[in-house]
């Protein structure tokens, strides 16, 4: 396939979008910060997708990351960055304080479009979690308070998050899609 270019402000998600991906889809990174709208996870995701194949010549890649809170019916779900820029860690454990269920997903949500004039396409990838106080080094934005399987994300090896992560979920549906798809003929036959 054709180089793909993934747009994004954020380059945690680059490192590991290039270690789940290795090289098996020809990515390039472009940082940019596109705006997002209000609106379900797929809604942003895809309109995302579309701003950057006004900007880019080629197939594109966007992410929205979202974390969802059981206990507020999934928020902050998508708006989980100026959650987590407002309050920090300490401050999103206190927001579940009043309740007793802790339990998040992490989700998140790419984007693929061959160009301007084709459907983007949605591939999804959940983790369950806890929130819990802050443990390990805080690197990457709210995994230090996101625990799965009795190790928070900030804890656990880089290699074994890349292996089960909301990230490569979705980036395994998006490479079983490439594998099978006619890209290459007419890929918005395969839009949603
Ligand atoms: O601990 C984390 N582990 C992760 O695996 C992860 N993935 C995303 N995030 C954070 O959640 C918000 C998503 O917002 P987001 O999807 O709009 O990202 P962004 O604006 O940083 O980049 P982008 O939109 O340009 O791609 C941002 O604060 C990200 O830092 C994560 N934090
Ligand atoms: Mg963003």
């Amino acid at each position: 396939m054709k180089t793909c270019t993934f747009v994004t402000g954020n380059p945690n998600k680059v490192i590991e979008v290039t270690a789940i991906l290795g090289d098996t889809i020809p990515i390039r990174t472009l940082a940019l910060d596109l705006p997002e709208i209000q609106g379900s996870l797929e809604e942003i995701a895809r309109d995302k997708c579309r701003r950057a194949t006004q900007i880019v010549d080629g197939p594109v890649i966007v992410e929205d990351s979202a974390l969802e809170f059981y206990a507020m019916n999934s928020l902050p779900g998508p708006y989980i960055k100026y959650f987590l820029e407002a309050l920090g860690n300490d401050g999103l454990n206190k927001l579940l304080a009043p309740y007793e269920d802790k339990s998040a997903d992490a989700v998140c949500t790419f984007a693929y479009s061959s160009g301007p004039d084709h459907v983007p396409i949605v591939f999804q990838g959940r983790l369950h979690g806890t929130i819990v106080p802050a443990r390990g080094p805080p690197v990457f934005g709210w995994e230090p308070i996101f625990e799965h399987q009795g190790e928070t994300l900030a804890e656990m090896a880089h290699e074994k998050k890349n292996n089960l992560s909301h990230r490569y979920q979705a980036l395994c549906k998006f490479r079983e899609w490439l594998a099978h798809s006619t890209i290459d003929q007419d890929p918005s036959t395969r839009g949603e």
